[in-house]
């Protein structure tokens, strides 16, 4: 017979243990941490291991992110049933590194032995195309997921646009927490657990000495947080619990894409990268030399400055001359380049230093990375520091799953 495994039962098993001071004479290493990563002293065998919420989601509006945390010790269920099921589920995500046609899983960015809420074991960073949506339900439909009774943490626009959708074709409970709180406490807790997390790039603009040096963020406030996802947040971070949008641009990674798809006729992030990296944008935008002839000294803006994007479109002859590599290059400009603009101004104002960016559009793009390194160091007079972090996009996937603390 099934040991009682009772939710109800566990959790206030649970909550007692929680309650109590951490036992002397316990190693370092059964020492647990709780989600914040503090010590609490609990050992994995003492907590109850619940079978679900161990997914968090940020449902964004281009892409999903589905993290998913592998208990290193057997999950338990309520049922023989119910354990077979997290079993065949748990093979499925962490045998494969893709999903469908369009789910990936970023197997560079797992983190194994990670403490949550008092149990060890793996982080998994997956991601598929929001647009993939009902494809993702039927899969888990598939998969058994409507047979558990689950609650799964979620965060992004789509949590709250889905949720019908989540509870009708899988029977799932969303427990939904707030995109910017998630992010940065997916964000903290992240960077405390991997300790090559938090990078900038050093002489951005030589590609021979052009490398990523390793940050300690670990006193990291104050700072600006740019998440690039399909528009752009900006956020001013004072403390693990106190930060503000301080200002956005609807000019994103989505307009990146969706303007290099109307512009070259790519059909996806990747290939646009790829063309960018191929191209020269100066075919396509007017520098500031093409106006002054050189640099516009008095007022320091030097002849290879943009003057203005795209700028040389209007010129058939030169439309004719222009190729898709440079289109995609020029357009990945524009949209780096204002968001850097933007973000220095928020940084100016908010009178703070490290700006970090992070979100998917910083995806395989060492390009935009460097950009902003640069905009940033060369217009703030190097007062300023671009950092950026590992798992640029998965923070408030997360953060949500860090958040959750019982039913809903
Ligand atoms: N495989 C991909 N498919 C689509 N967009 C991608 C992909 N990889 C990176 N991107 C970029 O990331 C952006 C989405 O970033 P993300 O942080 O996930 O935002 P959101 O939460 O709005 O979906 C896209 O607009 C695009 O610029
Ligand atoms: C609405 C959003 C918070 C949604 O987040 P996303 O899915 O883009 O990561 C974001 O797209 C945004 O802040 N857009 C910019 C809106 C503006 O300030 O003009």
């Amino acid at each position: 017979m099934a040991p009682h495994n009772c939710k109800g039962c566990l959790q206030s098993i649970l909550a007692n243990k929680m309650s109590q001071e951490p036992q002397a004479g316990k190693s370092n290493q059964s020492m647990e941490q709780d989600i914040n990563g503090e010590a609490n002293g609990f050992n994995n065998s003492d907590v109850y291991n619940p079978a679900m919420p161990w997914f968090g989601m940020d449902i964004g509006g281009t892409l999903s992110k589905l993290v998913y945390f592998e208990p290193k010790d057997m999950m338990q269920g309520e049922s023989e049933s119910e354990i077979e099921i997290l079993k065949s589920i748990r093979k499925y995500l962490t045998k494969n590194s893709s999903y469908g046609k369009t789910g990936h899983r970023d197997t560079h960015l797992q983190m194994d032995n990670v403490v949550l809420r008092g149990i060890v074991g793996t982080l998994h960073f997956i991601r598929f195309p929001t647009s993939k949506m009902k494809n993702f339900l039927v899969l888990a439909n598939q998969k058994g997921m409507a047979k558990l009774v689950t609650t799964v943490c979620a965060t992004g626009g789509g949590a709250y646009k889905f949720e019908e959708d989540f509870k009708r074709e899988v029977n799932m409970k969303l427990a939904k927490y707030d995109e910017f709180e998630s992010l940065l406490k997916g964000l903290l807790y992240i960077d405390k657990n991997n300790p090559t997390e938090c990078y900038y790039w050093s002489n951005p603009t030589d590609g021979t000495k052009c490398s990523k040096v390793q940050y300690d963020f670990s006193s990291p406030y104050p700072f600006l947080l740019v998440n690039i996802g399909s528009g752009v947040s900006i956020l001013s971070v004072n403390s693990a619990t106190e930060c503000k949008r301080v200002s956005g641009t609807s000019l994103g990674g989505g307009t990146f894409l969706g303007l290099c798809c109307l512009l070259t006729g790519c059909n996806s992030f990747e290939e646009a990268i790829g063309l960018a990296a191929e191209g020269d944008h100066t075919h396509v935008d007017k520098l500031v030399k093409d106006i002054y002839g050189g640099d516009y000294a008095k007022f320091g803006l030097p002849g290879d400055l943009v003057a203005s994007s795209f700028g040389q479109m209007n010129s058939r002859d030169r439309r004719s001359k222009v190729s898709r590599q440079d289109l995609a290059r020029a357009t990945l400009v524009t949209i780096t380049n204002n968001i850097g603009s933007i973000a220095r101004m928020c940084a100016i104002q908010q009178k703070v230093e490290r700006v970090v960016f992070i979100g998917n559009f910083l995806r395989v793009n060492p390009i935009a990375m460097k950009l902003l390194a640069y905009a940033m160091e060369y217009w703030s007079n190097a007062s300023m520091k671009a950092l950026f972090l590992e798992h640029e996009g998965y923070f408030g996937a997360v953060g949500c799953l860090l958040q959750y603390h019982g039913e809903t």
